[in-house]
């Protein structure tokens, strides 16, 4: 897959394209429906599919400050992008000029004139240009004009029929800051990542039997609500099944928001300064401050048995 960052780096002689233009932050099962249905249009043609997206999220331009915390980092969503079949991904950089392009400017400076595209992928909410005043009715009367055609994919609805809710990133979102990592990673379709370079801590982990690596989570990471969660730990190429705390260790009244993973049973490892990542399967507990050091280490042993039995009895592994 190629991977283009801003209008300049799209090849001089790319010919038409099938295309299709969100987010796609976390790239969860609704985004999965519609770039899969674009790369099927796409080899129908003969033609590439084009995934364009942007940086940083629209939405702290547009309102400084309001930058939401992201489900994946772009070279995640790019790896995404390629296991589903697509050929470029063409990251924006969105700027304050940027976000000014009227939905017809849009159209003609990244559709028409750099993609050529012949078909674009949109889900019905799908919004773009100066106060999102662009729809799939103002794209697809503009492909009359531009010659490309519209097509609008069903939403995937959470939930019973009827009443469900659309799945969407602010949702996923909303789950994770709550600690539902199940609930995350039905949307997701996967279960929710967090990585980072393991850094030291407070050394206490080995001391209490159960060594911990401290991930030093991105910027903007979507950290899941502090607690104890079953996952796994990936780390030298391998999914390590791994009970995860995320708080400040109440415990020991530390101040500083960590993400840790305890690869069960497995002695002996060294990761410091290794990029690794966290994937989260299920809740287990909240933090809590315990009246002795001894109740705290109960409750890491029952931790540690309820994560063996859920990673157990997980119906798919960890994320690829
Ligand atoms: C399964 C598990 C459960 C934990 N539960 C708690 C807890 O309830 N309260 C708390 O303060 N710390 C909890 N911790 C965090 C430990 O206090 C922390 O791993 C230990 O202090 C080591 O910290 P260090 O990596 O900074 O040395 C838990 C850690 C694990 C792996
Ligand atoms: N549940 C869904 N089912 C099908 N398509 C979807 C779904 N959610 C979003 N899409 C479509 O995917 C494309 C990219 O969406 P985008 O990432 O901007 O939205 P989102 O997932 O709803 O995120 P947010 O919560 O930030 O609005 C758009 O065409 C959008 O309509």
């Amino acid at each position: 897959m190629q991977r283009w960052r801003g209008l300049e780096d799209i090849p001089q002689d790319w010919g038409r394209s099938v295309v299709t233009i969100g987010s796609y932050d976390g790239v969860h099962r609704g985004h999965q429906l519609i770039i899969g249905r674009a790369v099927e249009r796409a080899r129908e043609a003969g033609l590439p599919t084009v995934v364009v997206t942007f940086d940083p999220h629209p939405s702290e331009v547009v309102r400084p400050g309001t930058h939401p915390p992201l489900l994946a980092p772009h070279h995640r969503r790019a790896e995404l992008c390629a296991e589903l079949g697509v050929d470029a991904l063409l990251v924006l950089p969105f700027t304050r000029e940027f976000s000014q392009l009227s939905p017809a400017e849009f159209v003609a400076k990244v559709l028409v004139d750099r993609l050529h595209a012949c078909l674009v992928v949109e889900g019905p909410n799908f919004r773009f240009g100066h106060r999102a005043a662009g729809d799939v009715a103002v794209l697809t009367e503009l492909g009359a004009t531009y010659d490309y055609e519209v097509e609008v994919v069903d939403l995937v609805v959470r939930g019973a029929a009827g009443g469900g809710v659309p799945f969407s990133s602010t949702l996923t979102r909303r789950l994770v800051a709550e600690g539902d990592v199940a609930g995350a990673a039905e949307i997701l379709g996967r279960p929710h990542r967090v990585e980072g370079v393991v850094v030291r801590g407070a050394q206490r982990g080995r001391e209490l039997g159960y060594p911990t690596a401290n991930v030093e989570t991105l910027p903007y990471t979507a950290i899941p609500a502090d607690g104890v969660y079953a996952g796994w730990l990936n780390a030298e190429g391998e999914a390590m099944p791994a009970a995860i705390s995320v708080g400040t260790n109440p415990q020991f009244d530390g101040t500083e928001r960590t993400v840790e993973a305890y690869a069960i049973d497995r002695v002996g490892l060294d990761l410091y300064g290794q990029h690794v990542s966290v994937d989260f399967l299920a809740f287990v507990r909240g933090q809590a401050k315990f009246a002795s050091l001894d109740e705290l280490l109960e409750a890491m042993s029952r931790d540690v048995a309820r994560c063996r039995e859920l990673i157990a009895a997980a119906p798919q592994g960890p994320a690829v």
